[in-house]
């Protein structure tokens, strides 16, 4: 029989085939990608915070949600988003121990910085990331304060992956002053650690004051918004920058869910005139050995602040951006001395809650 080759019959033929091939190229794509997605990241999580909160995790978030602040200058890749871009011990896990992120996970922090603001959280929060034990979430998620309906996994979902026995933290400096926080923290674990970088409140308020007229060049001087009547010397007390600093009203707040041990102050002003010596108290709070030493840091005389040394691979030195020391504004003597008359009872009230006496005058 003769055998007739039929140009339309091979083409047929062909088609197949390459259907076949590319079939079975889909199949082994999926698996491979099937595969290596479980491995990754399908990891049952424990929170360890004393909760019936174990969830599967799948672990597909990788940051894109959080924006980075670039506060610290010659830190390009904190620019450019990496949560773990500035220190010697403390690189992003992905990119140091890529034998270990299988067994990292995102987990709910187990610290907090809740405040205050301007009181020198940021600083606090980069110094802490130099501990290889420490995992920090580079932006503020305001969570408890302004994100509270997204839930826990959402909250979850912003956090760095962290290993088994590193602790996972963030800083939102608003959580102090916010009355529902303390509550909502409560609920997620009521062995959380909270820390509080508190500073003379005169001082944070003109810090305050300072930020908030570098966005609202209008507004009237620090002099005028201090006073709800300035010839009676009548202080505003409901103006933000000054009511951010009555901190024992706050206090009072955390201290009806939370025991004093659980709560530690960063005394604002040791934190630059040593770094080190505050850095320890943390880390000994944190329950870490203590890393994060006086070798770690050196005084920049153009910034007027402490900043890091190189770290390792690196040539250049980390200060925190210029949005971090700013100049104050002069303000008149006569209304810094209301302000003192104003605070101290406050501030002697916050000493006693505290348990200890910061020294403002
Ligand atoms: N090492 C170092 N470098 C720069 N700045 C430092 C440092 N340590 C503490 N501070 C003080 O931190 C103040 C800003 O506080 P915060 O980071 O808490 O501000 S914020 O609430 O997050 O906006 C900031 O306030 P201003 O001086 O008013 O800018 C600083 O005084």
């Amino acid at each position: 029989m003769a055998i007739f080759y039929h140009p339309y019959l091979e083409t047929r033929r062909l088609l197949h085939k390459l259907l076949v091939m590319l079939s079975l190229c889909t199949i082994c794509a999926s698996l491979f990608y099937f595969l290596g997605g479980c491995c990754e990241t399908d990891i049952v999580e424990n929170t360890g915070l004393g909760q019936s909160t174990q969830l599967f995790f799948t672990g597909r978030y990788h940051e894109k949600n959080v924006s980075y602040d670039s506060n610290f200058i010659n830190a390009p890749s904190l620019a450019t988003g990496s949560p773990d871009a500035v220190g010697t011990s403390a690189r992003s896990l992905e990119t140091s121990s890529p034998g270990k992120d299988w067994a990292a996970a995102r987990r709910l922090p187990q610290a907090l910085i809740i405040g205050v603001k301007k009181g020198g959280t940021r600083a606090l929060l980069e110094f802490l990331r130099l501990h290889p034990d420490i995992r920090a979430l580079g932006s503020e998620p305001h969570f408890f304060d302004r994100h509270y309906a997204r839930g826990l996994n959402w909250y979850r979902s912003m956090m760095p992956k962290a290993l088994d026995g590193q602790i996972v933290m963030e800083k939102t400096p608003r959580y102090f002053v916010t009355a529902e926080t303390p509550a909502r923290i409560y609920a997620m674990s009521k062995e959380i650690k909270l820390i509080v970088v508190v500073r003379d409140p005169i001082t944070r308020a003109i810090s305050d004051y300072t930020q908030i007229i570098s966005k609202t060049p209008d507004i009237p001087s620090f002099e005028t918004l201090t006073f709800k009547n300035r010839t009676m010397g009548q202080i505003d007390a409901l103006w933000s920058p000054i009511w951010i600093g009555m901190y024992a009203q706050h206090l009072e707040k955390w201290l009806a869910y939370f025991p004093p041990s659980q709560i530690h102050f960063v005394h604002g002003e040791r934190l630059i005139s040593d770094p080190a010596g505050e850095l320890g108290k943390v880390q000994d709070f944190l329950g870490l050995q203590r890393i994060i030493t006086d070798k770690h840091f050196y005084f920049n005389k153009t910034k007027g602040f402490p900043c890091l040394k190189k770290p390792e691979g690196s040539s250049k030195p980390h200060c925190l951006g210029k949005t971090k020391g700013r100049t104050h504004p002069k303000i008149d003597p006569k209304v810094i001395q209301r302000l003192k008359d104003f605070y101290h009872p406050h501030n002697l009230k916050f000493y006693q809650m505290a348990g200890q006496d910061f020294g403002w005058q």
